[in-house]
Formats: C-alpha cells, sequence, structure tokens
C-alpha cells in the first residue's frame, strides 16, 4: 500500500462550473483517486473553491452580496454540485479558511526571512470618488493596442493582450464608471523568482516522465524573453489574505491583501489542514516530509493554462521556503475542451454548466463521455451528435445491454439466484484469458494516468462480455444443454460483478448500481479466474432496473437548441 495526495486545480468561486474545468481538472483527478482507492492505497484527494481576488468582489458586487457571504453562498453551490457529480474529495476547502490565511502568512515570512520578497514602489491606478486603488479588473478602459472599449486593467478581451492598468485610455472605475481618476505611488511585495531560476530549472530537468504539455510550459516560462520573473504578490484591495510577516506586522502594507495566485495553491496544504481539524486527522504527514510525507507521491491535476504557477511560481513558494515542504511529483495537465466549434466561457456563459448538464441527464453519461474524450493529446471538441453516439453505444448498447441480457434471461430461467452446474470449456478458458491481458493493460493506463487509453480499454472489456455472451448464446444452449447453459449464465453474472469494479473510477453511480443488485463486494481482481468465481452457485441478485436509457434524437436536437446560445 501506498500513500497518494492528490490535488484538483481549484475551481474558481465567480459562478457554476463548466464542462471543460470538469475534465480539465477535477473529473480525471477523482479517476484516479477512485482508482488508487479501489486498489488499496491510502490516499488524499483535496480540492477546494478558489475565492479571492477581483473577479469574487465584483461578482459580489453584482449580486449585492457582502463578498465574504457570497463566496460562502458560492461554496455550497460547487460543494453540492462536486457531490452530484460523484467527485470523492476527502475534502473540499475554501482558500479564505483561516487555515490558509496562517499557511499564506508563514511562507510569506519564509521567503522575505530568506532574503526573497523585495519591496516595488510602483505607480497605480487611484479613483478619487470611489477612495481606493484600482488594480486588474477593476479599471476598464480603450485598449491602446486594437482600440476595444472595454478592455479591462489585466488584459483586452478582445485581442487578447496583457495590459497594466496604466497602460488604458480613457480609463474609468470599474465599479462606478468614475473618471476622476489619478495615477499613485504605492508599494507591493515582488517575489524574486529570478533568483530561484536555476533552483527551478534543476527540478524541471529532473522531470522526464511528465506529461510534454507541462515541461514545455514551464520550460517556455522559464527561458523565454528574460527568463522567468520576479512576481508582484499584494495587491491594494480589502478581500484576502492581509500582508503579514509570519504572524507580524508588515511595516508598509498595511491594508493589503496576497494576490489571489500566491494564496490558492497554498491551499492544498491549506486544505488537508482544515480536513484535518474536522476529521482530527495529521495533515503535516502528507506535506512535511520531516513529519511523514517522506512517502507520499503527489500528483496534480489541471488545465494547461494553470501549468505555469503549478511549475514556477507555487515551487518558487515552496523552494523558497527553506523548510522540507512536500513537492510534486507528477503534474498531469490537459488541453482544452471546446464547445460546438467555439469555447466555452464562464464569462459570456457560452456552453454546457454543470448545473444543467445534471437536470438533464444523470453524471455517469457526464463522466463518461468526458473521461473518454480528454483533451489530452490536444484539445477536443463536444458536440451533442458524438456525446449521444458515445453514450448510446458505449454505455446502453454495450455495457446496459450485456447487464440486462444476463440478468434478464436468468431470472426467467433460473430465478434470481446464481445458478449451478456445468464446467469451462475451451470458450470460457479463451474469455478468461483476454480478459486477464486487458484487466493487465487498464491498469497500466490508470496507474499512467492515461485517461482516454483507460477508457479505450475499459470499453473493449465491456465488449469482451458481449462477444461472449453472443457466441455461448445460453438462450439456445438452454434447450439442449441446461448445464452448460447455468455455467455461462454464472460466468455472466459474474462479469457484472467484475464491471462493477472495474468501472467504479469512470461511472460510479452505475458501477454502485451494478455491485448491488449482484449483492456483491468490491474486491480488486488480481487473480481473473478467480475473481470470476466471487458469486458462487446459490448467491441471490436481484435484476436491476435498465442501468441507461439512450438518447434520443428529439433530446439531442432539444438540448442543441437550448445550449446553443450564452445563459446569464
Ligand atoms: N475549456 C477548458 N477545458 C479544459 N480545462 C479547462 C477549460 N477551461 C478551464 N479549464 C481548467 O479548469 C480548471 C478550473 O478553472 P477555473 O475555475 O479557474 O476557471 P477558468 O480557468 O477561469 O475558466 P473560465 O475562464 O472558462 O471560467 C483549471 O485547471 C483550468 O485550467
Ligand atoms: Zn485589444
Amino acid at each position: 500500500m501506498a500513500r497518494h495526495l492528490i490535488t484538483s486545480a481549484l475551481p474558481y468561486i465567480n459562478g457554476i462550473k463548466h464542462l471543460g474545468n470538469l475534465v480539465g481538472s477535477q473529473l480525471p483527478a477523482d479517476l484516479f483517486a477512485r482508482y488508487l482507492r479501489a486498489r488499496g492505497h491510502e490516499v488524499m484527494f483535496i480540492c477546494a473553491t478558489d475565492e479571492h481576488g477581483t473577479p469574487a468582489e465584483l461578482a459580489a458586487a453584482r449580486t449585492g452580496e457582502p463578498v465574504a457571504e457570497y463566496c460562502a453562498r458560492m461554496h455550497g453551490v460547487q460543494s453540492e454540485l462536486a457531490r452530484g457529480f460523484g467527485l470523492s474529495f476527502d475534502h473540499y476547502g475554501r482558500s479564505s479558511s483561516d487555515q490558509n490565511r496562517a499557511l499564506t502568512q508563514h511562507f510569506a515570512g519564509r521567503l522575505a526571512d530568506n532574503d526573497l520578497i523585495r519591496e516595488v514602489s510602483e505607480r497605480q491606478v487611484y479613483s478619487i470618488d470611489d477612495g481606493r486603488f484600482l488594480p486588474d479588473r477593476y479599471i476598464e478602459g480603450t485598449c491602446p493596442n486594437c482600440g476595444y472599449d472595454r478592455a479591462r486593467g489585466d488584459q483586452c478581451e478582445n485581442c487578447t493582450k496583457q495590459l497594466d492598468p496604466t497602460d488604458l485610455i480613457d480609463p474609468r472605475s470599474a465599479i462606478s464608471g468614475s473618471t476622476n481618476l489619478e495615477v499613485r505611488e504605492t508599494k507591493h511585495l515582488y517575489l524574486r523568482q529570478s533568483t530561484l531560476k536555476g533552483d527551478i530549472a534543476t527540478w524541471i530537468d529532473g522531470k522526464n516522465d511528465w506529461p510534454i504539455l507541462t515541461t514545455s510550459i514551464a520550460k517556455k516560462w522559464l527561458n523565454d524573453g528574460d527568463g522567468l520573473q520576479d512576481r508582484g504578490i499584494t495587491r491594494d484591495l480589502d478581500w484576502g489574505v492581509p500582508v503579514k510577516r509570519g504572524d507580524q506586522d508588515w511595516p508598509g502594507m498595511e491594508g493589503k491583501v496576497f494576490y489571489v495566485w500566491f494564496d490558492a495553491p497554498i491551499e492544498y496544504i491549506g486544505a488537508t489542514a482544515e480536513w484535518a481539524d474536522s476529521n482530527g486527522g495529521d495533515w503535516e504527514s502528507w506535506w512535511r516530509t520531516d513529519k511523514g510525507a517522506g512517502d507520499v507521491t503527489y500528483t496534480q491535476f489541471m488545465g494547461k493554462d494553470n501549468v505555469p504557477f503549478h511549475t514556477l511560481s507555487f515551487p518558487a513558494t515552496i523552494i523558497g521556503s527553506d523548510e522540507p515542504w512536500k513537492l510534486v511529483d507528477y503534474i498531469k495537465s490537459f488541453n482544452y475542451l471546446t464547445y460546438d466549434g467555439g469555447q466555452f466561457s464562464t464569462s459570456q456563459g457560452r456552453g454546457v454548466f454543470m448545473d444543467d448538464a445534471l437536470e438533464i441527464l444523470p453524471a455517469d453519461y457526464w463522466r463518461w463521455w468526458l473521461l473518454s474524450h480528454a483533451p489530452e493529446s490536444g484539445d477536443s471538441e463536444f458536440t451533442w451528435d458524438n456525446f449521444q453516439q458515445s453514450v448510446n453505444k458505449d454505455l446502453a448498447d454495450v455495457l446496459g445491454n450485456f447487464v440486462s441480457r444476463i440478468t434478464k434471461f436468468c431470472r426467467s430461467k433460473f430465478g434470481e439466484t446464481v445458478p449451478e452446474g456445468g464446467e469451462y470449456g475451451p470458450a470460457e478458458t479463451a474469455l478468461i484469458g483476454a480478459m486477464t491481458a486487458r484487466i493487465r493493460a487498464y491498469e497500466g493506463h490508470m496507474q499512467a494516468m492515461e485517461v482516454r487509453k483507460s477508457a479505450a480499454e475499459l470499453r473493449a472489456i465491456w465488449v469482451l462480455g458481449n462477444e461472449y455472451l453472443q457466441n455461448a448464446a445460453p438462450w439456445a444452449t438452454f434447450k439442449t444443454e441446461p448445464e452448460k447453459a447455468a455455467m455461462q449464465v454464472r460466468l455472466g453474472l459474474n462479469l457484472i460483478r467484475l464491471y462493477a469494479v472495474l468501472s467504479s473510477p469512470f461511472i460510479p453511480f452505475s458501477a454502485k448500481a451494478m455491485a448491488n443488485a449482484m449483492n456483491a463486494d468490491d474486491t480488486w481482481p488480481d487473480d481473473v479466474q478467480q475473481a470470476l468465481t466471487t458469486l458462487p452457485p446459490g448467491h441471490a441478485f436481484t435484476t436491476p432496473d435498465n442501468l441507461f436509457a439512450k438518447i434520443t434524437d428529439d433530446q439531442r436536437a432539444e438540448w442543441e437548441e437550448r445550449f446553443n446560445g450564452t445563459r446569464s
């Protein structure tokens, strides 16, 4: 048994996540966590909402709630949806927690002690009417690059150019619209990442087994242009972790908070501390190599835009602290899922969002499609047509049909108990051989986090059973050799149990329904031949309702229409 720490990129708090967010981080992390648990490993699976930063404040301002209340409410909404999708977090925390606040201040203090923080005096736009600075998205104006008149202080959405608030032409406050602005001097803390460049480069260079997507992004930021740059880690905002040096005040930094990207990854640790505080566990044994985390394997999951922060900034914080914190061992990154010829977009409400998805179909339908089409080697596209085909073929025709045929046939001829009699012949021996080879391949892909290959292998395992059933044809055998038919059905019922165990990381709800129907445990099939005798003659089962309903053409057309615009 090994110990595995798994984290998913933190979903941002300002709204409900879309299917792209789900398949780019939380869902594959859940797949891996469920697989490792099924193999008997000790797993700590952590996620949390990322709650600081200007988009949260602006979203709260739109609903009229105080930002802390807005975040608490949205955390509740996201937790509920996570449960609905079967995301099996050991803890789903909040980056605004007391634990994260203390840890963030602690890291900043350590970095300062190690001379890795410098103070920079910079010019920022100040709104006289609002009585505050206007960082990032708090300011809008005309883009100096393309002339778009609603560019934001951090980026122009039209031409994607990264901006500084002082670059904007005709700037105005995003809060009040006021143009009564001036540029004022303000002091900020910068993390001296450039000093750590050598250490980080050496660390990345040692990661030969990481996905190329991960290392290529890291190396680009490390080496392109002037190389790794120092980064501002504070902001003139109210909402966030107050700037402190450990538990001491930081002279000159009064009223400022840490930048959201500084405190968000620290919340992986913070959320584990939250877990420990509510469950009585030992969080340090997962994170401190001097306190038991030496044997932990740590894997992170995220979409490609989050890679720089996880390969450079967060490691700079960890390495720079010069304390024995656990560094990530493997970063599984994803390309983007696109929606029907365009991008998923939270700000524009484009695509399918987690709440709507669960309203129209059960979670397993989405889990299966998303994981079997995960954007691993390149972007992948969601289309309703592809979704319908994949659900109908893989889930309904292959798996669902197998379960239904075996159980219904058995019930009609032998009753709802596993029948006895008959001996394996060559067909069964061949099946067990083929099944064993495929299951071992499946394990290899799952261990390597090859999500699509794992899905393809699982599907092939389902197909093997279907082909066996088609050839064995117990409904025909029964007429002349009832004992042989009994053996075939017994094997089929045991295959259902086997499928429940193997499929549970992908489709946990349906797997549970299958296991419940078979009154079976969830022991992993280390020995396939033996696993197929788990349900002995006389063992009672119940015939499950149809596991999967097919998506009709009418439904597909209706949903295509319903989700082809944007939602507010
Ligand atoms: N279309 C996508 N496909 C795959 N992963 C995505 C996609 N969009 C975002 N992600 C990933 O989803 C995770 C959660 O992201 P987050 O909640 O911060 O939203 P985001 O990146 O701001 O996306 P959006 O701008 O669409 O709201 C991150 O790991 C991010 O990289
Ligand atoms: Zn522009």
